[in-house]
C-alpha cells in the first residue's frame, strides 16, 4: 500500500512528515544581511534583463552543489571578483541543489546529501538552506534551478534568480509555479532546442495562475500567483544544435517580439551549447563576448559553468577531488575569472559603443 492510499489513490510510495517551510525558516531565519543581499540581487536582475541596467548579468558557479565546504569557498572568491568587475558585470551564484536527471543519477543535495541514494532529504533542505543563508551573508546573490514545486517554499527567500530547465519548461506546474515566485526566471530552451517552448514559458508565466500547493505550515493550499513580469528566455542550445550566436538570438527575439514580450535573453555557454565540454564552453562563452562588444542588447546575460577544479568526476569516487563537479564538466576558476575579465571588457565596450 501506498502514501497515496492514505488518500484512497492507491499507490507505490509512502509518506512520512517532513519540517514545514515555517519550522525550516524557525531554525534557519533569513538573517537582515542576507535579505539585503538577496532584495538587492533581485533588483539587480531585473534591471539587467529589463535593460534599465546596462551592464551584464553573469549566473556562474558548479552545475550543482554536493560539497558545502567547496561552494563556500567557490563563493567567497567569486565575491571578491564580482566586486571587482561590478562597474561592468552584475554577477549572482549558481547554487543548484536539485539536479534533473535525463534518466536517473543523483538528484542534488537537497535530496541526496550524503550522495549514496540515502535519500535523506530531511538532511538535505536544512544543508541546502543552511549553505544559501551563508552565500547571501556574504553579500553574494544566488541563482537556483527550481525543480521540486514544494522547494520555493522552502527556499525561495534566499533566491535572486530562478531558471526552470530544459527537462520542464514545457511543464505547466512549472510555469504556475515561477508566476508566483518573487524573482527573475529564466526559461531555458526546450532539451530537443526548441525556442518555442521557452516563449510560451514566459507568456504563460507572465499570467496569473491557481494552483494546490504547499503552505507555509506545512499544509496543502491553494496558491493564487499575480504573474512574475521577470521572466525570459535562456538559450542553452541542445544536442549538436548550438543556439548562441547572433542568427539565433535574432531567432529568439522574433519569436519574443511576435508574443510581444521583450525580447532580452540569457545564453547558457554550457550544456547544449559546448557540449558539456568545459574546455569548449569557454570559447563560447568569449564568442558570446564578442557579440556583446559588437553592440548585441538583447544579450542580457550569460550563465556560466565554473568550480574550483576543472572538468568533472562521478559521485562518490575513490579520491575525490575537492571542487571539481560531479555532474556536468565546469570549468577551473583560472579559466572562468579569465572569461569574466573578458565578459566585464564586452560590456564595457558595448556600453562605449552606445555612446
Ligand atoms: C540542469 C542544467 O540545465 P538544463 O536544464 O539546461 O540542462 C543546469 O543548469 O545544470
Ligand atoms: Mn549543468
Amino acid at each position: 500500500a501506498g502514501a497515496l492510499s492514505a488518500a484512497g489513490i492507491g499507490g507505490h510510495g509512502r509518506a512520512r512528515g517532513t519540517c514545514t517551510p515555517g519550522e525550516l525558516s524557525g531554525e534557519l531565519p533569513l538573517t537582515a544581511p542576507a535579505a539585503r543581499s538577496v532584495g538587492a540581487g533581485r533588483v539587480m536582475t531585473q534591471r539587467v534583463l529589463s535593460g534599465l541596467d546596462d551592464r551584464l548579468l553573469v549566473v556562474v558557479g558548479p552545475c550543482s552543489v554536493h560539497d558545502v565546504d567547496a561552494a563556500l569557498r567557490y563563493a567567497k572568491s567569486l565575491r571578491e571578483l564580482a566586486v571587482g568587475l561590478a562597474e561592468d558585470l552584475a554577477v549572482v551564484m549558481r547554487v543548484y541543489v536539485e539536479k534533473p536527471r535525463t534518466t536517473v543519477g543523483w538528484t542534488g543535495l537537497l535530496c541526496d546529501p550524503a550522495l549514496d541514494g540515502t535519500l535523506d532529504l530531511d538532511r538535505g533542505l536544512r544543508a541546502s538552506r543552511a549553505l544559501m543563508l551563508e552565500i547571501a551573508e556574504l553579500g553574494l546573490p544566488i541563482a537556483t534551478e527550481w525543480l521540486s514545486p514544494a522547494a520555493p517554499a522552502y527556499l525561495a527567500d534566499l533566491i535572486s534568480w530562478g531558471a526552470i530547465g530544459a527537462r520542464t519548461v514545457e511543464s505547466q506546474v512549472h510555469r504556475q509555479l515561477a508566476s508566483g515566485l518573487p524573482m527573475p526566471v529564466g526559461m531555458k530552451n526546450g532539451s530537443g532546442g526548441s525556442l518555442s517552448v521557452a516563449v510560451d514559458a514566459v507568456r504563460s508565466a507572465a499570467r496569473p495562475h491557481a494552483y494546490l500547493g504547499l503552505g507555509r505550515d506545512g499544509r496543502a493550499a491553494v496558491v493564487r500567483t499575480s504573474g512574475n513580469p521577470d521572466c525570459h528566455v535562456v538559450l542553452r542550445g541542445a544536442t549538436g544544435r548550438p543556439n548562441y550566436r547572433p542568427e539565433d538570438v535574432r531567432e529568439a527575439a522574433r519569436l519574443l517580439a511576435a508574443a510581444a514580450l521583450p525580447t532580452g535573453v540569457v545564453i547558457d555557454a554550457s550544456h547544449g551549447n559546448s557540449g558539456k565540454d568545459h574546455v569548449r564552453q569557454a570559447v563560447v562563452a568569449r564568442e558570446i563576448g564578442d557579440q556583446v562588444a559588437a553592440g548585441d542588447t538583447d544579450i542580457r546575460g550569460v550563465m556560466l559553468e565554473g568550480f574550483l577544479v576543472p572538468g568533472r568526476q562521478e559521485p562518490g569516487a575513490a579520491g575525490a577531488v575537492f571542487g571539481q563537479s560531479i555532474t556536468d564538466a565546469c570549468m577551473g576558476w583560472e579559466t572562468t575569472a579569465d572569461v569574466l575579465h573578458a565578459l566585464a571588457l564586452a560590456s564595457r565596450r558595448r556600453r562605449a559603443a552606445r555612446g
